[in-house]
């Protein structure tokens, strides 16, 4: 069985998506560990509620990044970790991190990468850019994490329109809905199944099943 941690620092709506998926046996993994860099973020809630170990590590009490790097590779490392997931993680991992882990660390981001995405782009600044640039479709990304800025293999995308009365709030919540909390799960499913492979900036699903299960065929 895969061994997950999970990085969230907000309300950890995805994180409750994935336990909610494992307990009810459509993932087959532990989330071994969640960790948040914001004390108040109420997903360290989630994981006491669902009895998981949770832990508040901020970059702010280590002398400098690298050390708060190597602080977590250890960690994660200690705990035999298979998988990263980042759920609404707000820190940028330097590539030193990152080549710890190669193709062990999978993001969501809430938009249709490369579009909206990058320093800054994060939550409902996100939403808000979308809304005032005027597209019709934003959606959102499962991507692996490398040294950019949601720059990564894109493994997941899910479009749906954007509606001409939709605030960031509202365009937040059903892309929340409708797209993050379905194909986080799939995409975290595929990869403890071994059916995702990488080759170059390619991902190829070797289960396409399940892709036309949940409309995500493309092809
Ligand atoms: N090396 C990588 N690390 C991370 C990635 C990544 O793609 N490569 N994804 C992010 C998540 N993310 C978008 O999906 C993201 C998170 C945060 C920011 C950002 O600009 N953060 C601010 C600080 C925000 C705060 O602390 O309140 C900043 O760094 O100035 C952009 C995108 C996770 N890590
Ligand atoms: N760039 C990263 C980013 O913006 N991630 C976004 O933060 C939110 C976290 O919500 P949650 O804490 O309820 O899962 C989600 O919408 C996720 O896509």
């Amino acid at each position: 069985m895969k061994k997950l941690a999970v990085f969230v620092s907000g309300s950890g709506s995805n994180l409750q998506a994935i336990i909610d998926a494992i307990k009810n046996g459509e993932i087959c993994a532990q989330i071994s560990c969640v960790i948040s860099n914001k004390k108040d973020a109420y997903a360290l809630e989630r994981a006491r509620q669902n009895r998981i170990e949770a832990y508040y590590i901020s970059k702010k009490d280590f002398p400098n990044e690298i050390e708060y790097e190597k602080y977590l590779v250890n960690f994660l490392k200690s705990r035999e970790i298979d998988y990263i997931i980042l759920a609404g993680f707000l820190y940028i991992f330097s590539e030193y991190f990152v080549e710890e882990f190669k193709n062990r660390i999978v993001n969501i981001h809430p938009s249709l990468l490369p579009a909206f995405g990058g320093k800054g782009m994060y939550g409902l600044n996100v939403h808000k850019s979308v809304i005032e640039y005027g597209v019709k479709v934003t959606g959102a990304t499962v991507h692996f994490v490398d040294s950019t800025t949601d720059g990564g293999p894109i493994i997941l995308q899910k479009a749906i329109y954007v509606r001409d009365d939709d605030t960031p709030e509202s365009l937040q919540k059903r892309v929340l809905e409708e797209v993050e909390w379905k194909i986080y799960p799939v995409a975290i499913k595929l990869l403890c199944e071994d059916k995702i492979e990488v080759i170059g900036r390619k991902v190829i699903i070797k289960d396409k099943e399940i892709l036309k299960r949940w409309e995500l065929r493309h092809d």
